[in-house]
């Protein structure tokens, strides 16, 4: 399978300016790729740099050395590295979607816009979008008397099924998980890795954050262990 993202000799530091300027060395020469069709897991104890390197890739935090390239279509390859801000927007609106626990809450919205509204800004119809939503806030088992409130009141795991719903819904080539399956019951653990399971059919790309140890058994295709990018002492 083709390759879809390629980290190449990437490093990161923090420098925190309101302690004199402390640098603190985070990662380097991070090396892998991830093939369309594959799930990689980024492995390693807490503070070995997983979530900045996520981070890095979608434009969270900025990558100091290296390159993050990432293929948008056949014929154009984006340094995630060195894009434009206007640039990154665009890559996240059609090439790299992100699926954390954490759902950011949009007033007076209701749970099926907020899962549809990732598949209508990439050009589906609405009908389309909001049947898509049906079905995965369905999947999800989040109760069919929630979908037409906003999520504000909802309890945590029901918040965290709707910002999966969510995540899930749009085609993106490239899909970064991070902690999707924090907190959730068996029963929806196995739903997320059902939707892994066909994005992989689909030939998408991931890269996720996993520490349930049984849903990154039965996901992950490779674990790169963080820990190999440790900078030099
Ligand atoms: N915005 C930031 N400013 C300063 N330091 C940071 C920042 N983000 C992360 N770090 C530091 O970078 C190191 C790596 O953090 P990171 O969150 O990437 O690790 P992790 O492997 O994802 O850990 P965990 O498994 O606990 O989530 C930590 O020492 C952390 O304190």
């Amino acid at each position: 399978m083709p390759v879809r993202l390629c980290l190449n000799a990437v490093a990161k530091t923090f420098v925190m300016h309101l302690q004199d300027g402390l640098s603190l060395p985070v990662v380097a020469n991070v090396d892998f790729s991830v093939n369309a069709g594959e799930c990689v897991v980024l492995g390693g104890p807490s503070g070995a740099g997983k979530s900045s390197i996520l981070k890095m890739i979608y434009g969270n935090y900025r990558c100091d050395e290296g390159q993050i390239l990432v293929v948008r279509k056949p014929d154009e390859i984006i340094d995630i590295a060195h894009a434009a801000p206007r640039r990154m927007l665009a890559l996240r609106h059609d090439t790299i979607g992100y699926v954390s626990q954490f759902l950011r809450v949009i007033p007076r919205v209701s749970a099926l816009d907020v899962v549809a509204e990732p598949l209508l800004t990439q050009g589906a119809d609405e009908e389309t979008a909001r049947a898509r939503a049906r079905d995965l806030l369905s999947r999800l088992n989040v109760p069919e008397r929630l979908w037409s409130l906003p999520p504000a009141t909802f309890s945590g795991g029901e918040q965290q099924r709707v910002n999966i719903a969510r995540g899930f819904i749009a085609d993106y080539p490239v899909l970064l998980l991070d902690e999707p399956t924090a907190s959730l019951d068996a029963a929806n653990r196995a739903v997320v890795v059902k939707l892994v399971d066909e994005k992989k059919a689909q030939g998408v790309a991931m890269l996720g954050i996993l520490h349930d140890q049984d849903v990154r058994d039965r996901i992950a295709d490779r674990i790169i262990d963080v820990t190999a990018f440790r900078p030099a002492a």
